[in-house]
């Protein structure tokens, strides 16, 4: 039977590089592309199949920062499958994005330079927005639509004939200090985009806890910093390009520099590879890229405790039930 691989974001960055290395490790698959816009799904759908004839593609839209669209497109999963081998929970967005210019000259010259131009601390800050069902947009989005969708998805996930697995695209931004149980969902805060991060670095270690018994296993994964979309936003595409020697120079000391969306998804396809009882639920899983271009994977003991993990966990249940009642409600 054909393993079935879904991919939220699909349609650009990393989780479309994702999708085609994983059709180039083994074409027998069935991919679908879970993405918001229709239009790019279907181009993207066609540029995996113009590659890979054999490969099955479908696309599902879903919008992860609407709770009704993932529950819409979670009833079409259940209708169209009967167990999912692979959920990559990888669409993300960091709205307006803030670069501190000065803050950047001055880590080039602090002996954290290597540290700061990893995980961009201290250097960005975000604009946060209020989506339609009340929830802070950069949350909902990165963490919340996701949990929902992997609650509804349940019966697929847990089948009980071999593990599933769950691969979460999280971030080296992820932060202890700008994540807060009393506020999950950084409403009085300015980096929104990292304590969504380290939010959902929580949520994979106690899904673990809760799940691993029913045959369902979670892994934290980092691209490193790529040129997509997302990180377009945060500079032009003609700065980047200016800055490229620069950024050459920087990558024979920061491996964090993966630069292409293909070898930011090193870590995401070794994840695919792994038996999941040999990962440690507490290691973030991150691609690196050697200054001469190698891909590799290294790890990093996520700095959080398993006793927040599970009192998030329980405050995402507490949500999603809130949520669901007014959006029945409302219906
Ligand atoms: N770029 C980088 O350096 C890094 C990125 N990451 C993470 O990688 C992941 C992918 O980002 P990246 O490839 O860089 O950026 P892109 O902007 O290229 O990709 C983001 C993907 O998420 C989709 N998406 C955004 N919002 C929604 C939504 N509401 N519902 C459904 N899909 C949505 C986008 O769809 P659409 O095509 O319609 O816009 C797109 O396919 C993110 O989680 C990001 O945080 C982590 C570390 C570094
Ligand atoms: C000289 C040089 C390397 C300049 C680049 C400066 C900044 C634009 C980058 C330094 C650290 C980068 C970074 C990200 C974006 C670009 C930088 C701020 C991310 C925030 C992208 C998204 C992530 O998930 C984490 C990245 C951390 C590092």
């Amino acid at each position: 039977m054909r393993k079935v691989v879904l991919v939220t974001g699909a349609s650009s960055g990393v989780g479309r590089a994702l999708c085609q290395r994983l059709l180039e490790a083994d074409d027998g698959l069935h991919l679908c592309l879970a993405c918001r816009n229709r239009a790019r799904a279907e181009a993207a759908r066609d540029a995996l199949l113009a590659a890979r004839p054999r490969a099955q593609v479908s696309t599902v839209q879903v919008d992860v920062s609407d709770l009704r669209s993932v529950l819409r497109a979670a009833r079409e999963l259940r209708r169209r499958f009967q167990r999912l081998d692979y959920v990559y929970l990888n669409a993300g967005i960091m709205p307006s994005p803030h670069l501190n210019i000065k803050a950047l000259f001055s880590s080039l010259f602090s002996r954290r330079v290597v540290h700061v131009l990893s995980t961009a601390e201290g250097l960005l800050t975000q604009e946060d927005r209020i989506t339609a069902d009340g929830l802070q947009e950069v949350f909902v989005t990165n963490v919340f639509g996701h949990f929902v969708l992997v609650q509804e998805l349940e019966s697929l996930l847990c089948h009980g004939d071999g593990p599933s697995r769950l691969i979460w695209t999280s971030s080296r931004s992820a932060r202890r200090a700008n994540f807060s149980l009393e506020d999950v969902q950084h409403s009085s805060g300015r980096e929104p985009y990292s304590s969504s991060k380290y939010a959902l670095d929580l949520l994979s270690v106690a899904l673990n806890r809760n799940f691993n018994q029913r045959g369902l296993f979670s892994s934290v994964a980092c691209p490193g910093t790529m040129l997509t979309n997302l990180t377009y936003g945060i500079l032009p595409s003609f700065l980047w390009t200016l800055m490229m020697p620069l950024i050459w120079l920087v990558r024979f000391f920061a491996n964090a520099f993966t630069l292409t969306p293909s070898n930011g998804a090193e870590a995401l396809v070794w994840l695919f590879h792994q038996k999941p009882e040999s990962l440690n639920p507490l290691t973030k899983y991150l691609s690196a890229t050697t200054g001469f271009g190698s891909n590799y994977v290294t790890t990093q003991k996520m700095d959080l405790s398993e006793d927040t993990a599970e009192k998030l966990y329980q405050s995402l249940l507490d949500l999603a039930q809130r949520v669901r009642v007014t959006i029945l409600d409302a219906d």
